[in-house]
């Protein structure tokens, strides 16, 4: 057992792994100011300050320790000062316990029209009325300080799939002299923690330098970015065939936007503890239920009459009290019930799957199964 202090006030035992396929998973808890992460962790998304079609408390029933809000979005609507005004972010949507926030430079290259990245930071217009805005380290750091994240991430920007090696080295080089900056710019408080983001897209030699760039600037924590962006499982576990073991061991390490049950099992058996991903949530409300049998496409009409749950054995309100024939029928007709329950299952099939995870890890057993 290894144990050791991660955000400051706390303490966090990592299991490691006898078994050799799994000799780099591990099962921790992070120690917050706004209560305990149980790792390896999903952390459902809530983009505009809600995880869409759910009610903060429905989000706990699920059995999630923390999710995510973004910085991009919260900005320019209702805007940070005017959270931090009103009490702070989780005050305003009613979640008590932990909040991760993204630093918005990878939402405005997906979502933003016009943008401009220069060595201070990004200029775009508003994706929303046109209207001009600047996202840099510090601007984006103290956004998040008064949205009052538990965890702020670093302002780095995402490296695209595929670059070539130069263009993946001067990325990385930016992010890592924004990373610097980030970290200057960060109030750190007890409980409260600043996690680094590494690129070097697919070139490990540039994943290396990223990390050992931001080891020295000693974050609470560790993200693998630039990836889930295009380059299909194979080429992602081919980064995390290495990349997590550059990082401190006893740090936590958060792979971003990943993924599907399946990317999420191998990249926890190579040494990842957290996960985002709007996978549950987002195909839920187009009709897809992760079920043990499957995905289920809850649209098509072989379930128009199909009188049994979405899983037997399952408690969310979903399974207990509807059909796949309602449901079926809710998703059809775009009812809003639809939306939330299907959203409601997938996000206790995932805090499932990870609860699992975590039991067989800290068990010692194999955890191949894809659930
Ligand atoms: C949300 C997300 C997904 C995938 C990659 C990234 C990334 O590289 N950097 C940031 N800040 N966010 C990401
Ligand atoms: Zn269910």
């Amino acid at each position: 057992e290894v144990s050791i202090t991660k955000f400051p006030a706390d303490e966090r035992k990592i299991i490691a792994k006898a078994h050799d396929k799994y000799k780099k998973a591990r099962a921790g808890i992070i120690n917050t100011r706004h209560g305990q992460i149980h790792t390896p962790a999903f952390m459902p998304v809530g983009t505009k300050g809600t995880v869409k079609a759910m009610l903060p408390e429905s989000v706990q029933t699920t059995g999630a320790d923390i999710i995510l809000g973004n910085t991009y979005h919260l900005m320019l609507q209702p805007g940070a000062k005017r959270v931090f005004k009103l009490g702070g972010l989780h005050k305003f949507m009613n979640w008590s316990k932990p909040l991760l926030t993204d630093s918005g430079g990878f939402q405005v290259m997906s979502l933003s029209k016009l943008r401009k990245i220069t060595e201070e930071g990004v200029i775009f217009n508003s994706h929303i009325d046109g209207s001009k805005f600047m996202l840099s380290p510090e601007s984006s750091t103290e956004i998040q300080y008064l949205l009052g994240s538990t965890i702020t991430m670093a302002f780095d920007e995402c490296t695209p799939y595929p670059s070539t090696y130069e263009q993946a080295k001067s990325s990385m080089e930016l992010t890592s002299r924004w990373a610097k900056r980030s970290r200057k710019a960060f109030y750190s408080r007890d409980g409260y923690g600043q996690f680094g983001i590494i690129q070097g897209s697919i070139y490990n030699d540039l994943r290396l330098k990223s990390a050992l760039d931001l080891i020295e600037l000693d974050f609470e924590g560790y993200a693998i970015g630039g990836l889930a962006v295009g380059e299909g499982q194979e080429l992602m576990f081919k980064v995390l065939d290495y990349a997590p073991d550059l990082l401190p061991i006893n740090k936590p390490r958060y792979l971003m936007g990943v993924g599907k049950p399946a990317d999420i099992i191998g990249a926890v058996q190579r040494g990842i503890d957290m996960f985002d991903c709007v996978i549950p949530t987002r195909s839920g409300r187009n009709g897809q239920a992760f079920t043990k049998y499957g995905v289920v496409n809850i649209r098509n009409s072989k379930y128009k009459e199909d009188n049994t749950p979405l899983e037997e054995d399952c408690l969310c309100p979903a399974c207990k009290n509807y059909t796949k024939a309602y449901l079926h029928y809710l998703v059809k007709v775009k009812e809003i019930l639809g939306a939330m329950l299907m959203t409601w299952h997938n996000l206790m099939y995932f805090q499932k799957l990870m609860l699992r995870i975590r039991e067989y890890i800290a068990q010692g057993k194999d955890f191949d199964f894809i659930s």
